[in-house]
């Protein structure tokens, strides 16, 4: 059990899914909560729950962090292991085919582990089901046999603490969602905070980025560090063509121009959502489903991934009628906005 590297995004240099050469950034995974940059309120929260339950000895209270791919949810998992001093045994929702599966591991829990359940909003419903008394009162109902001879049994674990990941805390079930003591919702992050993140993985990287040159990085990764460590990669590869000896503005520029990331951090898909969405259906609003067959693109793609950026940025707006593209969007492009038409306003009166 690991962390499963999502393959449906490999082309996409500012996707925020984890790609198969981000393992090579694990060396600059913060490991602790003084060393994990930005989301304060959250971290100080966190802090006071962690150091309690350690006073008691007892299990943390379960946790779900929620929020778009990149920002450090499986970061954080590991640090709230590493900060008890327990274990730390990780999986995914989709990998837990059977009931039976998550039986094994919760019994082979060490007491006060931590148990990660990555995407936990694509857990089956027959194994949510038996997660509810595990969460709750921490033990199992196993039904042994079939049919009349049928005979339930109930398995005691030790303490455990759940922590939970999802990029849609939206889609998670009413009870699974109420059994969590502690939700964390992990938010965008500043330009000061990537900043920050780019030059210490700079110096991890053994190349200085100046000031200015790792700002300029920072303002292209939409807010995610796992962009700010994957453009960062890239730059310092078109740094070490060029022969210069640092990451400065200019240079940091150059490479991001010839990467297509463009001023704000929007890519090419984000660019091509954004002329379908403005040239092709005047604004909105359109269903997420058209937009995604227009774009031949996943919806969950969309949704997970393109859209909280675009939406954090004032690019659109999510209605109850579908999408709808703000001035900013057709500014951005270069475009005019229609006079009285769907700039971003009318979706006000949809709601
Ligand atoms: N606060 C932070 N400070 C420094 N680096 C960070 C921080 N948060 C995340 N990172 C880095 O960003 C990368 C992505 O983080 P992580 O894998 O924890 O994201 P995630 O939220 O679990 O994403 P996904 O939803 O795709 O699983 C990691 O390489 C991690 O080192
Ligand atoms: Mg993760």
């Amino acid at each position: 059990m690991s962390e499963m590297p999502d393959s449906d995004d490999d082309e996409r240099l500012v996707g925020r899914e984890q790609q198969t050469g981000d393992g090579r950034d694990r060396a600059l995974r913060p490991l602790s909560f003084s060393d994990f940059v930005g989301q304060k309120a959250a971290i100080a929260n966190l802090k006071v729950f962690v150091e309690a339950a350690r006073r008691r000895e007892e299990a943390l209270d379960h946790v779900l962090l929620s929020g778009p791919p990149g920002l450090g949810k499986t970061t954080l998992a590991q640090i709230v292991a590493r900060e008890m001093g327990v274990g730390f045994r990780a999986t995914s929702g989709p990998v837990i085919a059977k009931a039976g599966d998550l039986a094994a591991i919760l019994t082979n829990l060490e007491p006060r582990d931590v148990l990660f359940i990555d995407e936990i909003h694509r857990l089956a419903p027959a194994v949510e089901e038996i997660l509810y008394p595990a969460m709750e009162d921490f033990c199992l109902d196993l039904v042994i046999g079939e049919g009349p001879s049928a005979r339930t049994v109930r398995i005691e674990l030790p303490p455990f603490t759940l922590v939970g990941a999802t990029t849609r805390a939206g889609l998670l079930a009413t009870p699974l969602r109420d059994r969590f003591g502690v939700p964390v919702r992990l938010e965008f992050y500043d330009e000061a905070e990537l900043g920050f993140i780019v030059s210490r993985a700079a110096s991890k990287f053994g190349i200085d980025a100046t000031p200015d040159g790792a700002r300029e990085i920072a303002r292209r990764a939409r807010g995610t560090p796992r962009v700010a460590g994957r453009l960062l990669r890239r730059v310092r590869d078109f740094a070490e063509a060029e022969g210069a000896t640092e990451i400065s503005a200019p240079v940091a520029d150059r490479a991001l121009g010839r990467l297509e990331v463009d001023a704000l951090g929007l890519d090419s898909l984000d660019r091509r959502y954004l002329r379908a969405l403005t040239e092709s259906f005047g604004g909105g609003p359109v269903g997420v489903e058209t937009l995604a067959a227009a774009l031949a693109e996943a919806r969950d793609a969309l949704e997970d991934v393109v859209e909280p950026f675009l939406i954090q940025q004032g690019f659109i707006q999510r209605t109850p009628r579908g999408r709808l593209a703000a001035a900013r969007a057709w500014e951005h492009l270069g475009l005019a906005p229609p006079q009285s038409g769907n700039t971003g306003q009318t979706g006000l009166f949809g709601k």
